[in-house]
């Protein structure tokens, strides 16, 4: 995985039909998806629960890209070998989840991965200050993780520009999860975010039988956060 600052669009399969994993991967890289998020939940750290490494791991021969898989559970240091041995290419963790953020990006990285940290929205951005040598990406959530579907949150444009100052030069991606959609997604991009995630914007109208229209919702947030007009 070469560093790239063009904008990525991550589907996110939490929107997905959860019995149809690899045919939906498959469908959304075939419709033009960049990434493709997976959202990991406890039940303990966000009010939800999803699936673990061995669903990774399983979907992992059906994605030819970049597989982003976005922790949302405490404590994590304790399953991020078994993430990394799934194949995930990106490891994003959240600075909420535990005590000791600074170590669990050593131990992505140490696990071969690249190392991603998540901040809730009522996160400041300076909470990353100190991590940003060690990071290959900062998750912007702009909504309350746990959920697909929410509205997007506001306040959140103004971190990104904030962290958009602060990286400056260095090859770390911002990434924005929750409530990107053709609307949303030009504030972000031109706040400074390259990776958006969009979970329900994206598989909204398609299924696996009729793809298409995964196709056009892609295009359609690419082509609002290619243009220069917010
Ligand atoms: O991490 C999360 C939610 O916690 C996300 O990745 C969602 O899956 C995004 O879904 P939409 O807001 O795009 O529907
Ligand atoms: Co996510």
């Amino acid at each position: 995985m070469t560093f790239n600052r063009s904008i990525k669009i991550a589907p996110s399969i939490l929107s997905a039909d959860f019995a149809n994993f690899g045919a939906e991967c498959e469908a959304i890289e075939a419709q033009g998806a960049d990434w493709v998020h997976v959202d990991v939940m406890d039940g303990h750290f966000v009010p939800n629960i999803t699936f673990g490494p061995a669903t990774c791991a399983a979907i992992r021969p059906h994605i030819k890209g970049v597989m982003d898989v976005h922790l949302m559970i405490a404590p994590v240091d304790p399953y991020i070998e078994a993430f990394a041995n799934a194949g995930a290419d990106v490891i994003t963790a959240h600075v909420e989840a535990g005590p000791h953020i600074h170590r669990t990006m050593q131990a992505i990285r140490g696990a071969g991965a690249k190392a991603g940290v998540a901040l809730n929205p009522a996160t400041p951005a300076s909470a990353v200050e100190y991590l940003l040598d060690m990071v290959d990406l900062v998750c912007v959530m702009t909504v309350n993780p746990g959920f697909g579907g929410q509205k997007f949150i506001h306040s959140q444009v103004e971190k990104v520009r904030q962290l958009r100052a602060m990286i400056g030069d260095r090859p770390i991606h911002i990434e924005i999860d929750g409530g990107v959609d053709p609307t949303t997604a030009p504030l972000v991009a031109n706040a400074g975010a390259d990776v958006l995630v969009a979970g329900s914007a994206v598989f909204r109208g398609g299924s696996v039988l009729d793809p298409a229209p995964y196709g056009a919702n892609i295009r359609s947030i690419r082509e609002a956060a290619t243009s220069i007009e917010v």
